[in-house]
């Protein structure tokens, strides 16, 4: 029933942090894409990130031609949004994580033709969740990606209770396409398996800087110099091979009992929410970001994202080369 082979078209519902992402990849891929958003703002605003990113992609040797890359994604509204999914054989939402909303996108892509293709960026529910009250469920897949979505290879792709496996299966074909790297998700768990073990890093970063062990500077080197560093080449089971299960184990059996079972983020976060230092978006989080233009910023991050992009692909030679 789903024929991944035939896909060349996909909707993208939410044009914001990780739309702009998931369009440029399929874009990038070859793949017409549609991008659709309520904010006709966020949809002018979208597409010139987006002219600049790929800008960028083609001074890093990432892409050939961003113009031929732009040419393939047209912009819609909300309210056209049968023009949107018209002839669209996947169609992935990415509005924000509010269940309501959420429901109210899945409402609408019930209607579709049951051959379509649905994907949920979502970050925190199940598909379950989200897809209780749909007469179609089957067809929808929970694919998560990282941000930059363009740049980060790995997709999870989770499913819910009534999900079909060949839908699964057919998701994953469309992701291996698009040059991105499925990793199957085999049960329903919260946090799916990649925000699980952030969460995991996140409470004990917490507690470091909570107890006064390190400063926020110096945890950022020290990871991005020693398992960071190690991670982007060797998973953490490759890496235990190499450590010895021997000397893992016994580690782990010291190591575990000083941990963290905090079950809530810190409250100096909690403060400085509280107080607006939100990151990047608001000039200040951990770091003060003044004097510095929003594109500045992330053009830097995505510079030494494409970089590291290419030792992966040259590392990793099967995934995906759009260039
Ligand atoms: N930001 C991240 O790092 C990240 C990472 C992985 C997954 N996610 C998930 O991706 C999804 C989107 O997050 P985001 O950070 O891109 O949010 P965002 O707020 O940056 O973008 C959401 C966009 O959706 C639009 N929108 C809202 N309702 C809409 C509707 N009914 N139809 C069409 N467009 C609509 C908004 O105008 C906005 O442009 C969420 O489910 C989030 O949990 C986010």
């Amino acid at each position: 029933m789903y024929d991944a082979s035939r896909i060349t078209t996909v909707t993208v519902i939410g044009f914001g942090t990780m739309g702009l992402g998931i369009v440029q990849n399929f874009a990038e891929a070859g793949f017409a894409v549609r991008a659709v958003d309520r904010s006709p703002e966020q949809l002018q605003r979208g597409k010139a990130q987006m002219a600049s990113s790929l800008r960028l992609a083609q001074e890093e040797g990432l892409i050939a031609d961003p113009e031929a890359v732009l040419g393939r994604v047209s912009v819609y509204f909300f309210d056209d949004f049968a023009d949107a999914t018209e002839g669209a054989q996947l169609v992935v939402e990415t509005v924000p994580e509010v269940l309501e909303i959420k429901k109210e996108v899945f409402a609408a892509l019930d209607g579709l033709p049951r051959d379509v293709l649905i994907g949920s960026n979502t970050s925190s529910f199940t598909v379950s969740q989200m897809t209780g009250e749909m007469a179609t469920p089957e067809r929808v897949v929970g694919l998560h990606y990282f941000n930059p979505a363009h740049l980060i290879p790995a997709v999870e792709v989770h499913h819910g209770e009534a999900t079909d496996p060949a839908a699964i299966d057919a998701v994953i074909a469309v992701m291996e396409r698009a040059g991105k790297v499925p990793v199957r998700v085999r049960k329903e768990v919260p946090g799916f398996i990649i925000n699980r073990l952030t969460g995991a890093l996140e409470r004990e970063v917490d507690f470091l800087l909570d107890n006064g062990v390190v400063t926020p500077e110096d945890l950022d080197a020290a990871v991005r110099a020693s398992f960071g560093f190690r991670l982007a080449c060797l998973g953490p089971m490759e890496a235990e091979d190499f450590i010895g299960l021997d000397t893992s184990w016994r580690v782990s059996n010291n190591v575990f009992k000083g941990l963290s079972n905090a079950d809530k983020a810190s409250p100096d976060l909690g403060e400085k929410v509280e107080r607006g230092e939100l990151g990047v978006k608001s000039g200040k989080g951990w770091y003060d970001y003044a004097g510095r233009t929003t594109e500045d910023i992330y053009a830097e991050r995505d510079r030494k994202l494409m970089r590291q992009l290419a030792v992966y692909r040259s590392n990793n030679p099967s995934t995906g080369d759009n260039s």
